[in-house]
């Protein structure tokens, strides 16, 4: 602006701003600066069109025209905005990590806690039985497994902590997740950090791999720590093959996803078996005496509706909900989201119906959210304009059917950009050499379906697509937060019909966020102001 006011005077019209100058109309271009931001005015669409630069602005619908909102600008992909990350001031050797541990952080480039991380591993370490509620990309893996490692294998703390040393005891924690990718994401993390030499000690018991191959592997090398789905752990701890009566930890990752119906009869059995010893259970072990010595619960989401709040009050010992910078007894929660005071009496009544708590919490705050309109057959098309207005390098489309992604890809093919297909259906191997891919840069558009949608950690990713709406805010906040991870930058687009227009509205409400209207003209992304 102080550029723009040497060269012009800024002449308000009709509730407008328009920058003249003595040469025509001034852009931030024309004046050197990469982004180029204009009002614009009446007959704007078919001026854009015929590449006119100064557009006039009706009242209702005022345009502003992003060209170059390109972040290829910037030459790295995707990068960390430090001032926005939610790095908490404090080293990880203050959060009472042994020294091990946070040589090896160091070693992986890990410095400084995020928020989240700096609440949640004193209080995991002081055994406290934990919900851990962050927004997507926050560092919710670290912030638990960091406490497991300094209790568990090789780096963990010399002095004895009050558990019994000496002899090896059964399989030491189980983390569950919903899907194969975010359980093979998670045993990546822990190889990583454990490192070549103790890699064997991290077991994945996934679906769609192998089961008598994991087996033999548990049975060789006695693992201290297995990641999972619920399906394949409840499997094998079924078949007596997965000695975990004695587990310190039991990691519920996406545990609202967890307590979906699908997945009941599962948790229930690793529930059930993890961290109870044969003696402890039955009626006795209600107590919640008897559940701390078992096993202490940690549970994780970006999302956490009341229902977790309940799952988690019946599965741990007085349990905690830590949130960035903030620890609160869970029972002071109430259905809403809100926090009451110890000592005052509550307003809401608890036993009432599920309340997501306060979605906003859960998306990164640098995220640019837009909608835009078209006909439904026009909107892979769109999402292909979409990707060249954005100038993005790395998406994540989601469409609500599987058939629906072939077709998708065919048509991104066909006009030359490289595109693939993520689902369930496919093999894993295939779909681990497809993100492969993706993170090294060959595929620039991933369709997929809400497989993706739950805590895969692709950093490079700077645009979400939404070909299809989410189902609530929970699902949206889920897709959305595949971008804009740890302080870098992500745009969520939500394409959608002229009918479907009041969902998008519903979910802006829902999330308290702005989602813009837009549309893309000539490799520009085009904001429309209501
Ligand atoms: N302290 C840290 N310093 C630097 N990078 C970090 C730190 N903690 C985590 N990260 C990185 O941040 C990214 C996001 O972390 P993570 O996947 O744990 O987020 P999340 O909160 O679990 O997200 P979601 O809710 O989507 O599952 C990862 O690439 C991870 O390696």
């Amino acid at each position: 602006f102080r550029k723009v006011t040497r060269f012009t005077r800024i002449a308000p019209s009709q509730g407008n701003v328009r920058f003249l100058s003595s040469s025509g109309s001034l852009t931030l271009a024309s004046l050197g600066l990469k982004s180029e931001v204009k009002t614009v005015s009446a007959n704007e669409k078919n001026k854009l069109q015929q590449g006119i630069s100064t557009i006039e602005v009706p009242k209702s619908r005022e345009k502003k025209r992003v060209s170059g909102n390109k972040q290829g600008l910037v030459k790295e992909k995707n990068p960390v905005d430090i001032m926005t990350a939610p790095f908490a001031a404090k080293s990880f050797s203050e959060l009472g990590i042994p020294p091990l541990l946070v040589e090896r952080l160091e070693k992986e480039g890990f410095t400084i806690p995020t928020d989240v991380q700096a609440a949640a591993v004193p209080t995991v370490l002081k055994n406290h039985d934990v919900v851990i509620q962050s927004y997507t990309g926050s560092g919710k893996t670290l912030a638990y497994l960091l406490p497991i490692l300094s209790r568990v294998g090789p780096l963990k703390e010399e002095l004895s902590d009050g558990y019994e040393t000496g002899k090896k005891i059964d399989i030491e924690a189980v983390i569950v997740a919903p899907s194969r990718e975010l359980g093979m994401q998670i045993v990546r993390e822990v190889e990583k950090l454990l490192g070549p030499a103790n890699k064997k000690l991290v077991q994945q018991l996934v679906g769609g791999a192998n089961r008598s191959r994991q087996e033999d592997a548990l049975k060789k090398n006695k693992p201290a720590i297995v990641v999972g789905t619920p399906g394949r752990i409840a499997e094998i701890s079924a078949a007596g093959k997965l000695p975990t009566h004695g587990c310190r930890f039991l990691v519920l990752d996406e545990i609202d996803q967890l307590l979906a119906f699908t997945f009941r009869e599962d948790m229930k059995r690793i529930l059930d078996h993890v961290g109870r010893r044969p003696g402890a259970r039955g009626g006795e072990s209600n107590s919640p005496l008897v559940k701390r010595a078992a096993r202490q619960t940690i549970m994780v989401s970006a999302t956490v509706p009341f229902s977790v709040i309940r799952a988690a009050r019946s599965w741990g010992c007085d349990p905690l909900l830590i949130q960035a910078n903030k620890v609160v007894p869970l029972e002071s929660v109430t259905p809403a989201g809100s926090v009451n005071i110890p000592g005052t009496p509550s307003t809401t009544d608890s036993s009432s119906n599920v309340q997501p708590m306060a979605d906003v919490q859960s998306l990164p705050p640098n995220l640019q959210h837009y909608y835009t309109i078209t006909r439904i057959q026009h909107k892979v098309d769109m999402l292909r304009r979409c990707v060249h207005a954005v100038d993005a390098k790395c998406v994540i489309a989601f469409m609500n059917h599987t058939k629906q992604l072939k077709d998708a890809v065919f048509k991104l093919e066909a006009r030359g950009m490289n595109a693939a297909e993520l689902h369930g259906d496919l093999s894993k191997l295939v779909r681990s050499t497809i993100l492969k891919k993706f993170r090294n840069g060959e595929i620039r558009v991933l369709l997929t379906n809400e497989l993706s949608a739950r805590g895969l950690d692709l950093p490079e990713c700077d645009l979400v697509v939404n070909l299809g709406l989410p189902t609530d805010s929970v699902h949206y906040a889920h897709r959305a937060g595949r971008t804009g991870r740890l302080g870098r930058k992500g745009t969520v687009v939500t394409i959608c019909e002229e009918s479907e227009v009041f969902v998008v509205k519903k979910l802006q409400k829902q999330l308290s966020l702005t989602i813009q209207a837009c549309e893309f003209s000539e490799g520009n992304l085009v904001i429309i102001e209501d």
